[in-house]
């Protein structure tokens, strides 16, 4: 039986593989600056920590003098302008989020992309019927690492957290996780810039997600 009652999942780099559509915004938003464009590996680099800090890495990396307040706007509008260029589910999420769901196993999203995208993105995928909850990176006070996303959907689920499993790709993921006490998976097909995976505390790091519903909860070493 899989051991957690609830799964909350991360979105850009856990379930939908975004990078090329977040830096095409990322460098329509560079053109317009008069700045040259990032690659993917770059972009995918400042990923994970909600659109502003995204934007602002972006910003300084070009050696930019335009701010970021008076630049977001814009750069929101080509992100929602090119969130489904390319965005494609990584293999075997609809069957993953199908296991889970036909065990009983309740399922909700604690993303850092903007709420409205992420609900964009989501029925797009055609996978928002698997969620009970979605908490996007402006919804609440606090966006991952902060653990209060995590806690905000356990407490929605009336779920403990020990019985909740965090899924996500990145040091965001991870350290919500932590902060929040919950177990957490990593996924390595993510953009987890300069961050050991192996390293993280996870109960597992996978390589994809076909192997999420098998897993075990190891056992409890006491010394
Ligand atoms: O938009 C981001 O910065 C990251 O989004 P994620 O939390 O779904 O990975
Ligand atoms: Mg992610």
């Amino acid at each position: 039986m899989f051991p957690w009652k609830l799964v909350l999942f991360d979105l850009d780099g856990t379930l939908v593989d975004s990078a090329a559509d977040i830096a095409e915004a990322v460098n329509r938003t560079l053109d317009e600056l008069g700045h040259g464009r990032e690659d993917e590996a770059m972009v995918r680099s400042w990923i994970g920590l909600g659109a502003r800090v995204l934007l602002d890495s972006a910003l300084r990396h070009a050696g930019s003098r335009a701010g970021v307040d008076e630049t977001l706007p814009r750069f929101m509008a080509h992100y929602e302008a090119c969130l489904l260029l390319n965005a494609k589910l990584y293999p075997d999420t609809v069957e993953t989020l199908a296991a889970l769901a036909g065990a009983g196993v309740a399922i909700s999203m604690a993303t850092n992309k903007p709420e409205r995208m992420a609900r964009v993105l989501v029925d797009a995928m055609g996978i928002d019927g698997y969620f009970a909850h979605i908490v996007g990176g402006d919804t609440l006070a606090e966006r991952k690492p902060n653990a209060m996303p995590l806690l905000h959907l356990a407490a929605l689920h009336r779920m403990p957290v020990h019985d909740t499993l965090m899924v996500g790709d990145s040091e965001a993921d991870a350290g919500a996780a932590r902060a929040a006490g919950m177990d957490l998976v990593l996924l390595r097909h993510g953009y987890p810039r300069d961050f050991d995976l192996d390293r993280a505390g996870a109960v597992a790091v996978l390589d994809d997600l076909a192997g999420l519903p098998a897993l075990t909860k190891p056992p409890i070493v006491t010394l």
